[in-house]
């Protein structure tokens, strides 16, 4: 739920609930007030009517009294004529006595007005028999007996009710000789009720009920007329003379009910009639119904207003707020975006958009900071790599040269191990290797239990051979001499250049069958040598020693023994071979 919306409803929330405490607490209050003032006024409406009444028939108690005295005077007069015209005057002037009668002291009716009754006996009628036993009598609501159909027409169909006032009549001597009696037509008590209640303003709904003596309605509506009701304003009546309260009636309805009685005035002692004016409290209420109608109205408007109120205020702060989110969102996507605005509609939004500038700014110089190291890193490490793949060629060219110079100096070693084991003229073996490899040949041969041979020749005369043909040509000799010997011994023998014109060869599994062989192949082989600085005939030969090995002499041992029957075929004549006894 976005700000707007969420405002909207927390307004028309918020205005809900206090239009609704407002509301209530205005209609509790109003319907007090109103239910208080409904009452006191029906109060007092109760309690002039019952003052009106009291007062009314006091005036008519009065007025029968005067008219009493006056008739008794006319009477003693016998002026009949005069009582009758006083009757009727009196009727007259006051429309309201239906009737107004003097009788003698039996009860028969001697002058009446508009002649009614005439004659008759009311001797019978409570009016008179109070009246002639000197009660002065006021009497309670009844209906009519006699002047019922007399006077009918006059009321309009409806039934006729009177109220009596009776005062006995006295002569001279004070006795009573009659009663002047009248009938108060109850039609009075009507138009009082109603003078009173359109003088009081009641509404329509208002009903005023004048109860009886013995709690029978006299005057009230019609269902109600001449029924005893209960009602707990008439309790209320003992203790109080003026009040009111709510109550249901039988007819279900709930009253606001005005209660008052008066009881007489001045000498008129009263009828103990209590005045009640009830309205339906749904009535009473009309006003309070009307103000909650107005008051829902209104908060509804209220609600509404506030709902907006709120609406349009997030809207003014939620769009500065949206503008700068937008702005946010765009910062890094649209190149043409590189700030948020400045907005100002607020103070918050102000600092707001302040901030989060300074934070950009922030942002963007650690940013350049990081390119910068980024850049710096990046060329340190190209420079770095660079400097690396150098050292590496240099290594590489380094590891090279040194290889290089490793073979050089293992061939150097070689050439110098060979040429330290290697007599420079002939190629052959020289001395040393012939010793050293001569004895590690005998140590196999002994392991594996093979016979050995030692040949040993010496060139014969070659001292003169130099002389005669020069030094070179010695040499040249002797050169082929090493050739003829590699040429025919077996890569494991061992041949070598032992002195000057001096031959050793150490024959490896050879016996000495084998190695006299191989001494005659050396014999043949030099003899058919050519060399292009002497002539053909001029041949060179060689005194040749063989001695086979003895397991248990070593190398010197076995070359001695050689060398010595070398030395016996030198000395049998040269060119042949000596083998040496073992
Ligand atoms: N050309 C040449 N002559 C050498 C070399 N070494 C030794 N000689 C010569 O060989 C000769 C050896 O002479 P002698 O020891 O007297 O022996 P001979 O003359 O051969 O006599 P017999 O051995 O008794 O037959 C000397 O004259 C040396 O100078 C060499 O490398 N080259």
């Amino acid at each position: 739920m976005n700000l707007k919306l969420r405002w909207f409803v927390t307004f028309a929330a918020w205005a809900v609930v206090l239009t609704t405490v407002i509301s209530v607490l205005l209609t509790q209050v109003a319907s007090n007030q109103i239910r208080q003032q409904a009452g006191n006024s029906l109060a007092d409406v109760a309690y002039q009517m019952s003052d009106k009444l009291e007062r009314g028939m006091f005036e008519r108690y009065r007025d029968i009294q005067v008219a009493a005295s006056l008739v008794a005077k006319l009477q003693l007069e016998n002026n009949t004529e005069g009582m009758q015209r006083l009757l009727n005057r009196l009727q007259t002037t006051y429309s309201d006595y239906a009737w107004i009668g003097l009788t003698d002291a039996e009860g028969k009716v001697l002058v009446a007005t508009q002649d009614l009754l005439e004659g008759n006996d009311v001797s019978d009628r409570p009016w008179f028999r109070n009246a002639i036993n000197d009660i002065s009598y006021v009497g309670d609501v009844h209906p009519a007996l006699l002047l019922e159909e007399a006077l009918a027409a006059e009321q309009g169909g409806e039934p006729l009710r009177f109220v009596d006032i009776a005062i006995p009549i006295r002569n001279a001597e004070g006795d009573i000789t009659g009663v002047l009696g009248s009938h108060l037509n109850w039609r009075w008590g009507r138009e009082l009720e109603s003078s009173v209640i359109n003088t009081m303003k009641l509404g329509g709904s208002a009903e005023m009920i004048l109860v009886g003596n013995d709690n029978q309605v006299v005057l009230g509506p019609k269902e109600l007329m001449e029924h005893e009701i209960s009602s707990q304003a008439l309790e209320e009546l003992s203790l109080n003379n003026s009040g009111y309260l709510i109550e249901t009636w039988d007819n279900g309805v709930t009253y606001v009910v005005g209660y008052a009685q008066n009881r007489g005035y001045r000498d008129y002692e009263g009828l103990d009639w209590k005045v009640i004016v009830r309205q339906p409290l749904r009535d009473t209420f009309a006003p309070v119904t009307e103000l909650r109608k107005n008051a829902i109205l209104v908060s509804v408007v209220v609600v509404i207003l506030f709902a907006f109120i709120g609406w349009f205020s997030a809207e003014r702060i939620s769009r500065p707020l949206l503008e700068i989110t937008a702005a946010a969102r765009a910062l890094g996507n649209d190149p043409r975006v590189n700030k948020i605005p400045m907005l100002r509609d607020y103070p918050e939004v102000n600092d707001l958009s302040v901030a989060l500038n300074t934070l950009i700014q922030r942002v963007d110089d650690k940013q350049r900071q990081l390119t910068q190291l980024n850049e710096d890193l990046d060329h340190k490490v190209r420079r770095r790599t660079k400097e690396v793949l150098k050292a590496n060629e240099d290594l590489k060219y380094e590891i090279a040269e040194r290889r290089k110079a490793q073979l050089e100096r293992e061939k150097l070693i070689q050439e110098l191990e060979r040429q330290a084991s290697t007599d420079a003229l002939t190629g052959l073996a020289n001395r040393r290797y012939f010793f050293e490899h001569g004895d590690r040949l005998l140590k196999r041969a002994k392991r594996q239990d093979q016979p050995i041979s030692m040949l040993m020749f010496d060139l014969d005369y070659f001292k003169a051979f130099n002389d005669e043909f020069g030094h070179a040509a010695g040499d040249e000799v002797l050169v082929a001499v090493g050739n003829l010997i590699l040429g025919t011994v077996r890569e494991t023998d061992i041949g070598a250049r032992t002195g000057g014109e001096e031959f050793a060869v150490v024959l490896d599994s050879t016996d000495l069958e084998g190695a006299e062989m191989l001494a005659n192949r050396l014999h043949r082989g030099l003899n058919s040598l050519k060399f292009d600085s002497i002539p053909d005939d001029r041949t060179v030969t060689m005194s040749l020693g063989i001695a086979l090995w003895d397991r248990e002499e070593n190398l010197e041992h076995l070359l001695n023994r050689a060398d010595k029957v070398m030395y016996e075929a030198k000395q049998k004549g040269r060119n042949q071979t000596v083998t040496a006894s073992s």
